[in-house]
């Protein structure tokens, strides 16, 4: 198979760990023989440096015209200060919306391997296993009226919660779709006991279950689901959600896996090319330091291979892979208990590279680790 990936390092660990995906994903073209070809595109404070613009028209031409789209991440506080309000996140935001990444589909998985990072106890993360479904290219983040260029000082301020209806329902229903595949229960999170545009979605998740006689669905304010989250994780399998609740829920649920270094996503659209990436951003205390956990993004490419291309087998070698090397004690510093010995971002990248080109070699790194 011959596919174009677009990568879009962007800031931060967005460099350290794309450069990681990007080995992984030529040691599966060389095991599988296919031809991926990589070309690079600028977005957030990388494109604001070298361009003025945190998406330049290039990137956007450079997405489109790919089979899929790999992002590392954006922002970091050398841009926080920018005269004119030119935010890295800006460039992610238009980049979503340009290619119409209605759903980001955040998994979360328990690794029995880890559990212990985790500073929940095993017996409430044990099994845990759902999906985040964000409503991405609406909400409180693309309402308008909204004042991004709030300036110090100013006595009010506005930002807008904002849908049509069928901007509820495409999201709720790929939500629908996928629970279907799974253990067949959606949780709509809402805040319908004080907001109209929860009253909307909740009528809308309403309507689409009749679709889906046989997916149970349940609404859950989102104060609750985020206690419910870290108290009784297990009871979810696909929970659909506003935009920003979405983002605040994920980061949440990353400490069922022990780190926000674990997350990958996929962002899905009707027509265009998917979008792949971490849920994590930038980690500027971390960057640079060869130091981020990069399964993340690594899972993010194997979800490009399923989603985009169809490429379950290859899927699935790199999340063996990662599992594998989970299993044998391989450990990047944000997972690893404190005072054990853990590996760089590159020395996680090389031992999941040699689980999927060799499986012998995990019998070696076993032994290191013994
Ligand atoms: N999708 C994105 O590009 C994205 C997502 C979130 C935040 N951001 C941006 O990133 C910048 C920093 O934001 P933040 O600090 O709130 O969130 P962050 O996700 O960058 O980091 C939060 C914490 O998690 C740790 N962490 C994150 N990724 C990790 C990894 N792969 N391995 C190990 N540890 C990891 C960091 O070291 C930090 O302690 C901000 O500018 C923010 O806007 C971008
Ligand atoms: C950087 C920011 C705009 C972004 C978001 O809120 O969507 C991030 O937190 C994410 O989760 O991808
Ligand atoms: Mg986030």
């Amino acid at each position: 198979m011959e596919k174009r990936i677009a990568i879009l390092p962007g800031d931060g660990v967005g460099k350290e760990v794309s450069r990681g995906a990007v080995t992984i994903l030529q040691a599966v073209a060389e095991l599988f023989n296919h031809k991926f070809h990589f070309t690079y595109g600028e977005i957030g404070g990388a494109a604001i440096d070298e361009f003025g613009t945190p998406l330049p028209e290039h990137t956007l031409d450079l997405c489109k015209g790919s089979d899929a789209v790999l992002l590392g991440a954006v922002g970091g506080p050398k841009w926080d200060v920018m005269p004119g309000h030119i935010r890295p996140e800006k460039g992610l935001l238009k980049i979503r919306k340009e290619l119409g990444l209605y759903a980001n589909v955040r998994p979360v998985q328990y690794y029995s391997s880890i559990s212990g990072i985790s500073p929940l106890r095993k017996e409430v993360v044990e099994g845990a296993d759902m999906v985040v479904v964000r409503e991405l290219t609406g909400g409180l983040y693309f309402g308008k009226p909204s004042e991004r260029s709030f300036k110090k000082g100013e006595a009010s301020v506005v930002d807008t919660l904002y849908y049509q209806k069928n901007e509820m329902e495409r999201v709720i229903r790929y939500a629908f779709e996928l629970a279907a595949m799974r253990k067949g229960k959606v949780t709509s999170v809402d805040k319908a006991n004080v907001l109209e545009s929860s009253r909307m979605w909740r009528e809308t998740a309403e309507e689409v279950a009749k679709d889906f006689p046989a997916v149970q669905l349940e609404h859950m304010l989102v104060d609750n689901a985020a206690m419910q989250l870290i108290k009784n994780p297990r009871q979810f399998d696909v929970l659909v959600t506003e935009n920003m609740f979405g983002d605040i829920l994920s980061d949440e649920a990353s400490v069922l896996t022990g780190s926000l270094g674990m997350l990958p996503s996929a962002s899905v659209s009707l027509t265009g090319p998917y979008l792949y990436e971490p849920i994590h951003g930038s980690a500027p205390d971390i960057a640079g330091m060869n130091a981020a956990n990069p399964i993340a993004m690594i899972l993010s490419a194997a979800m490009m291979l399923r989603l985009s291309f169809g490429l379950e087998e290859e899927a699935e070698a790199i999340e063996n892979a990662v599992q594998q090397v989970l299993d044998a004690g391989s450990r990047t510093r944000d997972i690893a208990v404190f005072g054990t010995p853990f590996l760089t971002t590159e020395g996680m990248v090389e031992e999941i590279k040699a689980a999927l080109l060799d499986n012998e070699a995990i019998l070696n790194i076993m032994s290191a680790y013994a």
